[in-house]
């Protein structure tokens, strides 16, 4: 039996969904399954959390990645395998504008790869960009929510505690980045090499120029602006679906 599950995710390459959310947190798999109808927890494996279900009759998964760009390759390695090829990311971020409030949602454009793994996978040049269809599903279905929200450039990092931090947030802050956050350049990059569609939306947690640690604690402990923009991502994310052609 277990030969036939993925070693990781645990899921069957005979899963026979193609469309998948990406949370970084179980818990936020969690989240998403109480907004599906007929929801079934399929695997829960380390960090890789993943239920199944329907909404508005279309088939999605929810796996979750864990932290950083090395799991979420993994993640969607093995989901490939499984028949996926629509990934969302549903992740947390930090604000590099100003303009970019608490709960705010961010459409990411392009991510800058200050990651270790999608240079493990192809040399820096390579873009982190998008697919457009997926992109603008998203966009659609923020806008048919009034659902405020932010397109723009996110720089992934993978040093969340960097004594250095500071100095590169401005930087970029400097060159027009809008968000922070740790995986959706290695998912980009994965989406172009293998030929498979990915989006990344992103809910503000870190506010500009805040305490990023002070202020993850607070989303941890579940503080209301940031759960709304939780739940902002998920229905965005889940309406995409609807509107794009399989
Ligand atoms: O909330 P998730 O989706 O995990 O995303 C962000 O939160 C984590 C850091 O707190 C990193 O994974 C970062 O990218
Ligand atoms: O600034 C932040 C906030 C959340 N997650 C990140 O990766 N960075």
């Amino acid at each position: 039996m277990s030969e036939n599950l993925m070693p990781h995710i645990r899921l069957p390459k005979d899963l026979d969904v193609d469309c998948a959310l990406l949370p970084g947190d179980p818990a936020r798999a969690d989240a998403v399954a109480t907004h599906l109808e007929d929801a079934e927890l399929l695997a829960s494996n380390r960090e890789f959390r993943s239920w199944r279900g329907t909404y508005k009759g279309k088939k999605v998964l929810v796996t979750s990645t864990g932290i950083g760009a090395a799991s979420c390759a993994i993640a969607v390695e093995e989901l490939i395998q499984c028949g996926v090829r629509n990934l969302i990311r549903i992740g947390s971020c930090g604000a590099l504008q100003p303009e970019c409030a608490l709960g705010d949602l961010i459409l990411v454009t392009g991510a800058i790869r200050d990651d270790g793994t999608s240079t493990a996978y192809v040399e820096a040049q390579y873009p982190a960009i998008p697919d457009f269809d997926l992109l603008s599903a998203c966009r659609e279905s923020a806008a048919a929510k009034k659902i405020p929200y932010h397109m723009g450039i996110c720089r992934s990092h993978s040093c969340l505690y960097g004594e250095r931090n500071p100095e590169f947030y401005s930087y970029w802050t400097g060159k027009r980045a809008v968000a922070s956050d740790m995986e959706t350049a290695a998912l980009f990059v994965l989406g172009s090499l293998r030929g498979v569609r990915t989006a990344s939306i992103l809910n503000v947690v870190a506010a500009y120029q805040s305490s990023v640690a002070e202020d993850i604690g607070k989303y941890a402990s579940k503080e209301a602006t940031s759960m709304s923009g939780e739940e902002r991502e998920i229905l965005t994310a889940l309406e995409a679906f609807t509107r794009i052609q399989a």
